[in-house]
């Protein structure tokens, strides 16, 4: 089972698919944690990030490593923790212009395709361009969204000291972010045809969750009846099973 949940920041992908992968004993893979963790890459180490083709040269340098599990998700550059310097106010300005580089892409979206073919037990893979060009073959499709507003609200609690009371600066931020992730030429933010859209807005997380948990046990059971040889029941299949193999 691979459920591909996108939207744009603040919408509750992270906290959502957190939940759910480890409400259905899934695999998590936060896929904005690798474009934040090679833009810090690309600052630690003296890359201009508005430069494209210094960005690009320097792609495959950082090696990234993400932990997939929804209780306690890690993310490693060169061996070393990054959860902690990804999330800086820093990183979040240069992120969308290094995500925009088609060579970071290329390289992140096979980290991406990789982990989730190792997921054996199934995986929720969240981000911005799952549904639509990492992993078009997804059991399932959610793109959340919410109102502006409701999405400043929800990142400027989360900010510490004079940002959580800026709310307004934060809504602007975040509309400068989801402009240029939505305006990039190479795989850029946007709902997949076949995706589930969820208006986050109203909704507490608890019920955002459930309604996701919900989708994923649809998309299981249509899954199976897709599944299983057409007009035959599941005893006839074991008996038949067993004749081949005891
Ligand atoms: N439906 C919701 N109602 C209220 N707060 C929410 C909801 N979903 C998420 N949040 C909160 O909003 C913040 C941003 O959520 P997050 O899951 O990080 O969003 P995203 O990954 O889309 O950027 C978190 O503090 C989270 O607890
Ligand atoms: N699949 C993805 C995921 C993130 N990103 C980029 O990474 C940035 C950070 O993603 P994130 O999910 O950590 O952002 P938040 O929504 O948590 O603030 C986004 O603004 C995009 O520029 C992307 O390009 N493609």
């Amino acid at each position: 089972m691979i459920v591909a949940i996108d939207g744009p920041s603040g919408t509750g992908k992270s906290s959502t698919s957190k939940s759910v992968a480890a409400a259905l004993g899934l695999s998590y893979l936060d896929t904005g944690a690798q474009y934040r963790a090679i833009t810090w890459w690309m600052l630690s180490n003296g890359v201009p990030v508005d430069d494209q083709a210094a960005v690009a040269a320097a792609a495959g340098k950082p090696v990234i490593v993400s932990g997939t599990d929804p209780a306690a998700p890690t993310i490693a550059v060169d061996g070393a923790d990054a959860s902690v310097p990804i999330r800086t106010e820093e990183v979040t300005a240069a992120v969308s212009a290094v995500s925009a580089v088609p060579e970071v892409r290329t390289r992140i979206t096979a980290l991406q395709r990789s982990i989730a073919a190792e997921a054996a037990g199934g995986i929720v893979v969240e981000g911005r361009d799952i549904g639509t060009t990492v992993l078009p073959d997804a059991d399932l499709k959610i793109f959340l969204t919410a109102s502006p507003e409701a999405r400043a609200a929800r990142r400027s609690g989360e900010l510490k000291g004079k940002e959580a009371t800026d709310v307004s600066a934060t809504r602007e931020a975040l509309i400068k972010r989801d402009a240029a992730d939505s305006g990039r030429k190479t795989s850029p933010l946007k709902k997949a045809d076949d995706a589930v859209e969820v208006d986050t807005t109203e909704l507490t997380l608890e019920q955002v969750v459930e309604c996701v948990v919900t989708l994923v046990d649809e998309a299981v059971a249509a899954k199976a009846g897709r599944d299983a040889p057409a007009g035959r029941t599941d005893g006839e299949k074991d008996e038949k099973a067993g004749q081949i193999s005891p």
